[in-house]
């Protein structure tokens, strides 16, 4: 759930309560996503096909769009996205070459 009603914190202790909560709720979604990018492995033919560049700068442009929408710095968006993208790649890498030897 998104909320854009933040709770005005009286401590530092409640501040990182409300982090520690959205923290929890944003690796919950990084599993997700990256059980999805698991299975796109699946569908591809080639080295080329899992790093998909064009497909990366889609993701990026919508990431984008997406926080200017929400009022996140769109910077820091890409910034994230093009590091977890990465790491997503370098998953999906080792997903493609273990279907291939099988
Ligand atoms: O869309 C794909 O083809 C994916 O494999 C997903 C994903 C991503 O993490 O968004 C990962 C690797 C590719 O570089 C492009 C995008």
């Amino acid at each position: 759930m998104i909320r854009n009603d933040t709770q005005k914190c009286n401590d530092i202790g409640e501040v990182r309560k409300e982090i520690d909560r959205i923290d929890d709720m944003i690796v919950k979604l990084i599993a997700e996503r990256g059980q999805y990018v698991k299975q796109a492995a699946g569908f591809k033919k080639n080295s080329d096909d899992v790093k998909a560049p064009d497909r990366v700068e889609k993701v990026i442009a919508g990431v984008r769009a997406k926080a200017e929408l929400y009022r996140a710095d769109p910077d820091i968006a890409e910034a994230v996205y093009r590091t977890m993208i990465n790491c997503f790649i370098g998953a999906e890498t080792i997903e493609f070459n273990s279907k291939k030897e099988v």
